[in-house]
């Protein structure tokens, strides 16, 4: 099928329609509903919320949708890290492309937030910013910053000074990375499929 252009020369689905026969064509773009397809996953999407870096709202709901392959990869993680007493913790799967441009305007910053003019993984259904939670206390596992705090102390490259949050980072990125997601070097809770390019960027609701 042919995806309209957009004034950045991109080819973004917006349509329903389109999903629907992208879908028919190859059964892997069908996009996911986490909290059905993954057991124990857990959920904080801040997007829905004004707590995120843009202070805006910008979800009126907080489903988590990722393209079937990505979740069959995070199902695979969600349960070896199980085995050693953690579970995940989602911010943000699927993301509308609009989004990806209002988060541009507030951060012009491809380090932290994709350009539009090429798209993120987040559009593509594809990337995941995620953390994990301790399966014993059911909280959140100490981590070098906040989701989203764009400092230095989120890059790949920053040593924490308390080891355990170093292992809490290398058990996440390690678990990803074994189950095909590559990290981010600027934000230790973005991943996405190297094979991004198979999925068109979208910007529809569910
Ligand atoms: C905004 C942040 N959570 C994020 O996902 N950044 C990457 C670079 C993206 O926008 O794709
Ligand atoms: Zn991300």
């Amino acid at each position: 099928q042919k995806i309209p252009v957009n004034k950045y020369g991109l080819a973004v689905l917006s349509t329903r329609q389109q999903y629907d026969q992208l879908v028919k064509a190859d059964s892997n773009q069908l996009l996911v509903d986490l909290e059905k397809y993954i057991p124990g996953i857990k959920k904080d999407v801040r997007y829905a919320t004004t707590n995120n870096f843009t202070k805006q709202q910008l979800y009126t709901r907080t489903d988590i949708y990722l393209r079937l392959p990505a979740a069959k990869a995070l199902k695979a993680v969600q349960e070896a890290l199980r085995k050693k007493g953690y579970g995940l913790l989602i911010y943000d799967a699927y993301r509308p492309y609009h989004v990806t441009e209002t988060m541009f305007k507030i951060v012009p910053n491809d380090l932290y937030a994709a350009d539009p003019r090429k798209g993120s993984g987040h559009n593509r259904g594809v990337a995941i910013d995620l953390s994990m939670i301790n399966l014993k206390t059911n909280k959140p596992v100490a981590m070098p910053t906040d989701f989203d705090d764009f400092t230095t102390k989120a890059h790949e490259n920053y040593t924490p000074p308390d080891p355990a949050i170093a292992a809490n980072r290398k058990l996440l990125r390690d678990t990803m990375k074994q189950h095909g997601f590559k990290g981010s070097s600027t934000e230790w809770w973005h991943f996405y499929l190297p094979d991004y390019k198979k999925y068109p960027l979208m910007d529809i609701f569910f």
